[in-house]
């Protein structure tokens, strides 16, 4: 398998009021080409400072970030990568969508003879082609989330950083952006989703790495997940969520 990201022995160590705080303890994985990868964890275990590792938003105190082999850990400029936070924040509400995606085509360094056909192009992929000259402040939340994996897809990176990219979405939307991130997937750009949406990360994940308190407590499928669960409680859950809550006691910070 072909690996687009490793990340070696990562910590990350805060300074908060005179004491230190350990965030990050030793996180190791990689993903492969294509693969999604979902980080979970309880609030506090480490997830956002992971992917602002990763993102470039945030040097480690140790560890190495590597992407498609070369040493990424201390460059903030990183091409190959696309971060979508999601929110509603980041976009000109009073320009339409391709103007906006123009401006950020221009930060992600799209040479200006290629912009339109590459703002075009994402905005196909994620299905808002139709509504391309339409201002942002008219979009709805779902629109407004399409158009953050947009923006993370300019430059055509080979690793997504995807942060909670259905929350406070309706099932039948959040259903469809889930398509899409399966079907970006599919065309082989690796994927890392933080969710607390068990259903989706059942629904998307090849792998699943599970954090608790800056540790990694769990790396492997889903249906591992499952099965550790059910070895620890003597029970027989068959779903993530149930499974996530039943291991959740041992991911708390001492
Ligand atoms: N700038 C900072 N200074 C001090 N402590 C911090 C800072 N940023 C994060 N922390 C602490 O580091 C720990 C890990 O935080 P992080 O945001 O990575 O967790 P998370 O898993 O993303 O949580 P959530 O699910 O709530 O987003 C937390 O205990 C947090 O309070």
């Amino acid at each position: 398998m072909n690996k687009i990201l490793i990340v070696k022995h990562l910590k990350e160590t805060y300074q908060d009021h005179n004491q230190k705080f350990k965030a990050l303890d030793d996180i190791s994985f990689a993903i492969n080409q294509g693969e999604i990868l979902s980080l979970l964890g309880p609030n506090g275990a480490g997830k956002t400072t992971t992917v602002s590792i990763i993102g470039g938003y945030l040097i480690p105190t140790s560890g190495k970030v590597i992407l498609k082999g070369q040493d990424i850990t201390t460059t903030s400029k990183r091409p190959s990568i696309g971060v979508s936070f999601g929110g509603e924040m980041g976009f000109y509400r009073n320009a339409t969508a391709k103007q906006n995606l123009k401006f950020f085509a221009d930060l992600a360094k799209v040479p200006f003879r290629k912009q339109n056909d590459e703002v075009n192009r994402v905005l196909a992929t994620v299905e808002l082609s139709n509504v391309a000259n339409k201002k942002i402040g008219e979009f709805s939340k779902g629109m407004v989330q399409r158009l953050h994996i947009a923006r993370a897809l300019l430059g055509s990176p080979s690793l997504l950083l995807l942060d909670e990219p259905t929350s406070g979405l309706d099932v039948e939307i959040a259903h469809t952006i889930q398509q899409t991130i399966k079907n970006l997937a599919d065309t082989g750009i690796s994927i890392l989703l933080t969710s607390h949406t068990m259903t989706e990360v059942e629904k998307l994940a090849d792998k699943v790495i599970i954090l608790g308190a800056g540790k990694i407590f769990y790396t492997g499928t889903v249906s591992g997940v499952v099965n550790l669960a059910n070895s620890t409680t003597q029970k027989s859950l068959d779903n993530l969520e149930d499974a996530y809550m039943a291991l959740a006691p041992k991911l708390r910070r001492k």
